[in-house]
Parts: structure tokens; sequence; C-alpha cells
């Protein structure tokens, strides 16, 4: 960790001389071994002590014209080292991808809000490498590499984003010319949101509705050039732009795009799945959601995302809270840490449980993402609809998590917490914008939930389900009556089991029951509220389960104490996730007021333990100062300092009279009104 010299407060210095753990140990483990750990901090500082990038100048005061054009040159000054790093380490494919995993921190601190190049190295690479065939690689992956043209992935449009089945944009193919033509027919047919596309960015992937021989395929992407290599000028035909300001992601550069009659050649249609014939035959793919496979892999990597942010938030409020001191809790004695106030501890600890349970999770999701393309590359497609649903459902709650997480850190820090000093407000807008984009929420939920009825209905006549949903089998197995709590680890997962396997039975009984009067979509559509419920805590399950597995491997490897810190960090994960649950598990546990008031000074007690670890654990998530950038989260602990110093850095104190004032402010005061 890049430590500030300057001299760490005493709080907090003294808070750290307690930690009984390996701080260092946990470091290797977040970050998968100490190898990974030194390549980290090296990238980390190869980039961030680069002078030209300019850091001291604080991009959050400039116009939003201005903060693009400083995204812009940033960025580029980031992707030139970058590809000189990767000679210098060999230039491997495989140091690639150390780079920009290392760099998913890097560049948050450079461009806090929003890099205007992230769609061309995740979504736009990602589809060309995942759904072309070998020629279109060999003709597209070089340029894509050495940066020669710049992509997004254009998909959601005016009038459509979630169901992209209506997409209208489209693209009529005529075998005579061996060329598409694209359109945009009518207003909502204009692409809307993509990344980098408004001034950045000369390509796209386009998706689009396939005509042929007079019939409409459904949506299939596109490769389609949009600006003028030397000029940057938009193409005859296209119409482009910025959809202007937002809640958060200002230096993203989302754009809008319209198309009249623009040609595109037969070769930029993306061919690995669906086939068009030359003569204009359409050949349709084994899975028709193939097409969606861009979309899978961001919703995986979208749950270490939500467990960074997570980090990032607990690592600022802790540190506070352990310097700031308010409000004696014995009259006679001086003012604590705030931390030593129990509602502190139960706004931060529980955040810092669900970091590390949601990282178990990525991990574990990351690896069942490979093993299932894996599968895929030979043909075999009989995993896939289990990881949609599963990449769906913790994309969804993760972020949710996520987005609630940091919020609560926000507020734990008081009125400091609302200054952008503090850090916490990209941080939030990063975590809301991500509970919508990439699917949003509920509509993530319901599509888990339509996994979850036909597993129920698979379990109900003694079909097979997959691992993570055989708990299914217990409830049916039950037979109406009701999990018996105990409370032990394993006794809070059986607990949550019964709670989601019993709102599918509800979700799935509702429908059943409104099927007698409607049609089966308009059942469902009743019974949404019950399937997202249902999907959510089903979310949870896999949570808790995959956490309990991870976890349980993780202590066979690690030193005692620290092995007791992850048994400490499991426990409040599921000790306050079912306490926030209650309602949903008293339906269908036979658990007691005693049982709860038992769970309720569990959670005491794990605070008690957790209160000398948790410095230790944020220490170890091992954000720098640069990375953290907040005056009330720096490794030192001197926030009234860092508060100070930020404060005379306003463009406003940078004058000690404001011309306001004569223009505006004296004249007023002097009129008598
Ligand atoms: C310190 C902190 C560090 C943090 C660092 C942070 C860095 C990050 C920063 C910045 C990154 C920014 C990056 C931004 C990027 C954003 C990009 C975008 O947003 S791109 C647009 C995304 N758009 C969507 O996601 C559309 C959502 N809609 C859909 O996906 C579909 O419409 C869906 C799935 C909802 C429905 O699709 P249907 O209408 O074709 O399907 P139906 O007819 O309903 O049938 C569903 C059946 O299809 C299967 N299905 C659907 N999708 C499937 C799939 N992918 N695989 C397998 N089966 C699938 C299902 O299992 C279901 O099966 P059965 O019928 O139940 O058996
Ligand atoms: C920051 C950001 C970046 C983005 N980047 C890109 C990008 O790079 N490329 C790109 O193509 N797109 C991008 N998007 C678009 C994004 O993917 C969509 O906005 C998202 O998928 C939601 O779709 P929508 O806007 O149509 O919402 P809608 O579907 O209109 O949602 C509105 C409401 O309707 C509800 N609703 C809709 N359908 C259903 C249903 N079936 N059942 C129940 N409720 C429903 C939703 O739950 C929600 O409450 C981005 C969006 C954002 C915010």
């Amino acid at each position: 960790m890049s430590k500030n010299l300057s001299i760490v407060n005493k709080d907090l210095k003294e808070e750290r001389d307690k930690i009984n753990f390996n701080v260092e140990e946990f470091t290797n483990w977040f970050y998968g071994g100490a190898e990974k750990v030194k390549e980290k901090k090296y990238i980390e500082n190869y980039f961030l002590s680069d002078k030209d990038l300019n850091l001291e100048l604080d991009t959050s005061y400039l116009s939003y014209k201005d903060k693009y054009e400083e995204a812009v040159r940033r960025s580029i000054v980031v992707y030139k080292k970058l590809y000189k790093l990767h000679n210098e380490m060999g230039g491997t494919h495989e140091d690639f991808v150390k780079i920009m995993e290392n760099l998913r921190f890097t560049m948050g601190a450079i461009n806090p809000e929003g890099n205007p190049f992230v769609l061309h190295f995740s979504m736009f690479a990602l589809t060309i490498m995942n759904m072309t065939n070998d020629e279109q690689k060999a003709e597209w992956l070089p340029r894509i590499f050495n940066c020669n043209i710049l992509g997004t992935y254009a998909q959601t449009e005016l009038g459509h984003g979630t169901y992209i089945q209506r997409l209208e944009t489209t693209a009529t193919y005529d075998p005579k010319t061996k060329e598409f033509t694209l359109n945009s027919p009518t207003l909502t047919s204009y692409k809307w949101w993509p990344g980098n596309l408004g001034h950045t960015v000369d390509h796209a992937i386009v998706m689009a509705q396939l005509y042929s021989q007079g019939k409409c395929h459904g949506i299939q992407p596109f490769i389609v050039q949009l600006r003028d290599s030397e000029t940057h000028k938009p193409l005859p035909g296209i119409d482009i732009g910025d959809i202007g300001n937002k809640v958060g992601f200002q230096t993203v550069n989302n754009g809008f795009l319209g198309f009249k009659n623009v040609k595109v050649p037969y070769k930029n249609m993306l061919m690995k799945n669906s086939k068009l014939l030359e003569d204009g035959t359409f050949i349709k793919p084994k899975n028709a959601k193939l097409n969606y496979g861009t979309m899978v892999i961001i919703r995986v990597h979208m749950i270490i995302d939500a467990a960074c942010r997570i980090a990032k938030a607990t690592t600022i409020a802790l540190r506070y809270s352990l310097v700031r001191r308010q409000s004696p809790i014995n009259p006679n004695e001086i003012e604590p840490k705030i931390i030593e106030h129990i509602t502190q501890q139960n706004k931060i600890f529980p955040g810092i449980a669900k970091a590390v349970v949601f990282k178990c999770m990525a991990d574990y999701l990351t690896k069942l993402h490979l093993s299932i393309t894996q599968e895929g590359n030979t043909g075999n497609l009989a995993r896939m609809p289990e990881l949609h649903a599963l990449s769906c459902c913790l994309k969804a709650v993760c972020t949710n998590e996520d987005a609630k997480t940091v919020e609560v850190c926000r507020l734990s820090c008081g009125g400091h917490g609302f200054l952008r000093s503090a850090g916490l407000d990209d941080v939030y807008r990063n975590s809301t914008a991500a509970q919508t984009y990439e699917g949003e929420n509920t509509v993530m939920l319901l599509q888990a939930a339509r996994f979850l009825i036909k597993s129920f209905n698979e379990a109900r006549n003694g079909g097979s389900l997959t691992e993570g949903v055989k708990y299914l089998f217990d409830f049916i197995g039950r037979n109406g009556k009701r999990e018996i709590f105990d409370n032990s680890i394993n006794g809070i997962l059986r607990a949550i089991q019964a709670a989601a396997a019993g709102r599918t039975y509800i979700a799935w009984k509702h429908i059943e029951d409104d099927k007698r009067h409607n049609s089966i979509e308009v059942a469902t559509n009743l019974a949404g509220v019950h399937l997202t419920k249902a999907a959510e805590l089903h979310g949870y399950v896999c949570l808790l389960q995959v956490g309990i597995e991870e976890i349980e491997k993780i202590i066979r490897n690690v030193s005692p104490a620290l092995g007791l810190v992850f048994k400490n960090i499991l426990e409040l994960f599921a000790v306050d996730l079912i306490l926030n649950k209650i309602g949903d598990v008293i339906q269908h546990v036979d658990i007691s007021n005693e049982d709860i008031e038992k769970l309720e000074k569990q959670m005491e007690t794990l605070f008690k333990f957790f209160r000398t670890s948790a410095i230790g654990v944020v220490d170890g998530f091992d954000f720098s100062d640069p990375i953290i950038d907040s005056t009330l989260g720096s490794y030192d602990g001197n926030v009234y300092e860092n508060l100070i110093n930020a404060a005379r850095k306003s463009p406003l104190n940078q004058e000690d009279v404001n011309r306001t004032f004569h223009l505006y402010i004296k004249p007023f005061m002097k009129s008598n009104l």
C-alpha cells in the first residue's frame, strides 16, 4: 500500500496496534495471492505516478465539456503506458488481461466520473472475440487491440432497453450488392445510452433486426463504422451525439445514434452463432440467446465491481469512525470514537462482511462461467440457462446491496459524508448506475424467477435439479411442515433456503390459481412481486451457500488468527441476513421469539469480536490513498487537516471577494428593496 508519509492519527494508530491477525495475509487472499498483490501495486504505481496525468487537478470543479476532454486526455496517457507496459511484460494476452484487471481500480482514480473508452476494452472487444468467425477475428482483433479503431456496444434504443426482441433498428440484406442497409425507422429506434458513443468512438457493434428474403430473423450484431477515420466526422446517414448530463458517469460519453440508409458490407455481420449465406439464406444458431453472451460476461464481472465498491465505501466509513469523536456514552467520560456507538457498528460491519462474501461469489461465478463457456465451445449448451439465471440474480442482488451499503456508509459519515471530497459520491453514482445498466434489476430478478419456477415444477414432478436449487426438494419433502430453526450457520442457511423455497411456492401457487382465469403470461405478471422476492431470496441463498463453502476452504488454508476473522465475517453476514429477512423466514420456518432474541444477542457478540479486526480487514482491502481519494478515508486518518486543505482548493477560495458581490449583492443590499 502506498501509505501517506504524514504522521498517522493517534486514534487510528492505536487501533492498528491492536490488530490480532496478519493484514498482508488477508490482502493476499483478496487479490488471489502474494504475486498478484505485488503485480497490483506495481501496475497501480506505474500509472498513478505519471505526472502527465495531472492528478492534482480536481476535475469535479470542471464544466461538463472540460471534464470530458480531460478524461479523454488522461485516458490516452494511460493507454499509451498500458501498451508500453504490456510490451515490457512480454506482450502475451495474459499480460494484457492482468494489466486490465488492475486498471479497473486505477482508472477510477484517474477518471472518477467514468472512462470514455471503457466499452472499447470491454463489451466491444469481448463481442468481437466471442461472436465472430475466424476470418472476422483476423480482420478486426488486431485493429481493436492496436486501437486503430475504437468501438462501443450499441444495443439500447430510446424506446427499448429491456425488451430487446423489440428493438427497431433494421438491417436489410440485399444479395445483389452483398450489403446490409441500416435504418432507424422511428424516433424510438434511435440508439440511446451506449457508453463512449457520443464523440469518442468511430465504430460500434450495432444490434439490429435482420431482414433477409423478405423475413425478419430477429436481432443480430453488426460491426458498423460511424465516423471517418481521418476527420472523425459522422459518415453519411449517421446522426450521432451525446445524450447530455446524467446522475453520474459524466465522462463516459453515452450517446445517441440514428441511421439513414447506411450501407454495411456482408462480412460485417458477426457470424459465429447465426449465419447468413451470401444468397440471403438465414441459418439459425443452436440457441438464439447466444447473441446475448456479452451481457452475461459483463453481469458476471459486475459482482466483483460491487464487492470493490462496498470495500472502498466501508474503508472510508470505518477509518473515519475510528478518528471521529462525538457524544459521550457515559455523561462524565470523554467523547468516544463514533464507532463505539453500536448503531454505527451496525451500519458499517455488515457491509465489510458483504464485500468479503461478494468477493467469494465473484470468484465462484467466474470459475462457473469459464467452465460453462468451455462446455459451450464443444457444442454443449445445456447449462447456459442456469448461468443466465444465476448471473441475472446475483447481478441484481449484489448491485442492490452495493447501492444500499454505499449510501449507509455515506450516512455513517454524517455531514462530512455529503462532501465530494469524502469520496463517496462517485462510488454511489457508480453503484446506482449498475442497478440499471446491463439489465434493470427487477427485470433481472424476474429472469431468475423463471428459472426458479421451472425448477420448482421439475422438483414437484420428481425430476432432477441443478445443485444450487436442490433445496426446493427439501421444501417439497416437508409437505407443508415448517423448517425447524437451529441457530448454527447451516441452520441459518436452511432457514433462508426455506424462505426462498416458500416464496417460490407462493409465486407458483399464485400463477397456478390465476391461470384458471388468465393466460400464463398474465398470471405470471400478477405474481411478479412474489417472483422478484423469491429470486432475491434465492440470490441470498447462493451468497450464503457459496460464502460457507469458500470460507471453510479459506479457513483451512490460512493462519488460525486470520481463520477466526473469516469465521467472524461469515457469521456476521449470515446473522445480519436472517435478521433483515426475518419476515420471510417467520412465514416458513419454525423460529421462536427467543431464537430471534438470541440472534440479536449473537450479532452484538459478533460486533464485539469484529471491533478489533475491522480496521485490519479494511486496510487489507489495500486501497492506496490515490485510489481511495477521500478526505475521510485516507490511511493516515488526518481527516480534519484533509478537509480544510480540500476546502481551500475550492475555486471560490482562490480570491477573497467574488465578483458577484459588486455585481449583484452589494447593489441589492444597498437598494433598501
Ligand atoms: C473501487 C471500485 C471499482 C469498481 C470498478 C467499476 C468499473 C465499472 C465501470 C464502468 C463500466 C460501465 C460499463 C457500462 C456497460 C453497460 C452496458 C449495457 O447496459 S449494454 C445493454 C444491456 N442490456 C440489457 O441487459 C438488456 C436486458 N434484457 C435482456 O437481457 C433480455 O431482454 C432478457 C434476458 C430480459 C429477455 O430476453 P428475451 O426477451 O429474448 O427472452 P424471453 O422471451 O423473455 O425468454 C426468456 C428465456 O430466454 C432465456 N435466456 C435469456 N437470456 C439468456 C442467456 N443469456 N442465456 C441463456 N438463456 C437465456 C431465459 O432463460 C428464458 O428461458 P425460458 O423461456 O424460461 O426457458
Ligand atoms: C449508466 C448507463 C450506461 C449504459 N450503457 C449502455 C451501453 O453501453 N450500451 C447499451 O446498449 N445500453 C446501455 N445502457 C442502457 C441500459 O442497459 C438500459 O437502460 C437498461 O437495460 C434498462 O432498460 P430500459 O432503460 O429500457 O428500462 P425500462 O425497461 O424501460 O425500465 C423502466 C421500468 O420498467 C420496468 N420494466 C420493464 N420491463 C419489465 C418487465 N418485463 N417486467 C417488469 N418490469 C419491467 C423496470 O423494472 C423499470 O422499473 C446504459 C444505461 C445506463 C443507465
